[in-house]
């Protein structure tokens, strides 16, 4: 997407493959700052610390992480040692595992002598296969945004509440729920985004807001339990989000709080999708609320806030009483039952194993 006009993805190699390029997203959106990865440690920094987030961003980090790695030593030893460490920066996103699985398969047949370019050339492969997926995901997800702006009766605006930041910034570009977004905008179809702000971290009011800000598409920050009694007020005409693991039978992690705006649109006829590139699926679990793991994260994460004070400065502040513990749990597991419909980049289907069967047939008898 675009940058104050300039376009440009979340991820890149610099011209003299000196090192891989990230956005600070822990500076937006007072500050745009970019940050030069050039080792394993970095990469796998980058993607603990949130500087990087989102499941597809953080597959192709830890892929550029690999990279790093190789360049350094190319043994097979220093290979499993860079995956080992690159798997242990967050449990929830599958999309780490889905990419590193695939560095290891480019990789480890090698003679350590291969092993570089073979790495920045699979990872630079993984990053354009994510940029077409979330493409085409959009495109699908568009037909949906046009059939609800007919049942509408094209008078107005369309409703689209979305929870977390699923945007370009997740991804390596375009976003995965904010693609038809951007395209419907782009289309003429007079869209406007509620955007949760997303507790604790506040990836719909920091992130979000700040990516269609700079896309001029219209929208509004909500507080995360304002979606409810919007839906009941008939201000929501669908909701659209992303996910870090979809199981083979369709129960869906994504941000804490997806669950609950799920259980709002079913009790009120809000279709709910969810936005599913294929290397977010988990082929071999089936149970999401039981088998998939839910990051826990620093408890400070959610007691202290940080802003930008009107003098210009950037804070953190505590707001809660010193002697009080914070429990943060990062994702939850809206089942497939409160699931309108999954869209992947090979069209849309329901959230269940028939459904993806049917979308991805060659995975038929290898499903948990
Ligand atoms: C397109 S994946 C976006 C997904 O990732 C976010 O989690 P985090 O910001 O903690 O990496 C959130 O669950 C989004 O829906």
């Amino acid at each position: 997407m675009k940058v104050h006009g300039k376009p440009m993805r979340s991820i890149w190699v610099e011209p003299d493959g000196a090192a891989a390029g990230v956005i600070d997203q822990t500076r937006l959106p007072h500050a745009f700052t970019t940050v030069r990865l050039t080792t394993l440690d970095e990469a796998a920094h980058a993607i603990r610390s949130m500087l990087v987030r989102g499941a597809p961003l953080i597959g192709a980090t830890a892929a550029y992480g690999v990279w790093l790695a190789m360049r350094a030593d190319a043994s097979d030893g220093a290979l499993e040692k860079a995956l080992t460490v690159l798997r242990g920066t967050r449990p929830t996103a599958v999309n780490l595992h889905w990419a590193l699985d695939e560095m290891r398969r480019a990789l480890a047949p090698l003679p350590a002598s291969g092993r570089v370019a073979a790495a920045l050339r699979r990872a630079g492969e993984i990053c354009d296969e994510d940029v077409a997926i979330n493409r085409a995901i959009g495109e699908h997800a568009l037909k949906l945004f046009e059939a609800a702006w007919e049942k509408k009766g094209r008078k107005g605006r369309l409703n689209v509440l979305t929870h977390c930041n699923a945007g370009w910034l997740a991804t390596v570009d375009w976003g995965t729920a904010l693609a038809p977004i951007y395209l419907a905008h782009d289309a003429g179809l007079p869209v406007h985004v509620w955007v949760d702000e997303t507790r604790p971290r506040n990836q719909g009011a920091v992130l979000t807001a700040w990516e269609l800000g700079q896309h001029g598409v219209p929208h509004t920050v909500i507080a995360d339990n304002v979606g409810g009694h919007l839906m009941q007020h008939g201000e929501v005409d669908l909701c659209i989000v992303g996910t870090d693991r979809t199981t083979a039978h369709g129960d869906v992690a994504n941000k804490i709080g997806t669950y609950l705006k799920a259980l709002a649109a079913k009790d009120n006829g809000v279709p709910f999708y969810v936005a599913l590139p294929s290397p977010t699926i988990d082929w071999t679990l089936k149970d999401g609320v039981r088998e998939i793991p839910i990051e826990q994260r620093e408890g400070t994460e959610l007691s202290d806030v940080t802003g930008r004070l009107r003098s210009g400065e950037i804070a953190t502040v505590r707001i809660t009483p010193d002697g009080s513990p914070a429990a943060n749990y990062a994702f939850d597991v809206t089942p497939a039952r409160l699931v309108t419909a999954l869209v992947t980049e090979r069209g849309v289907c329901p959230a269940s194993e028939e459904g993806l069967l049917s979308l991805f047939p060659e995975r038929r008898g290898k499903a948990a």
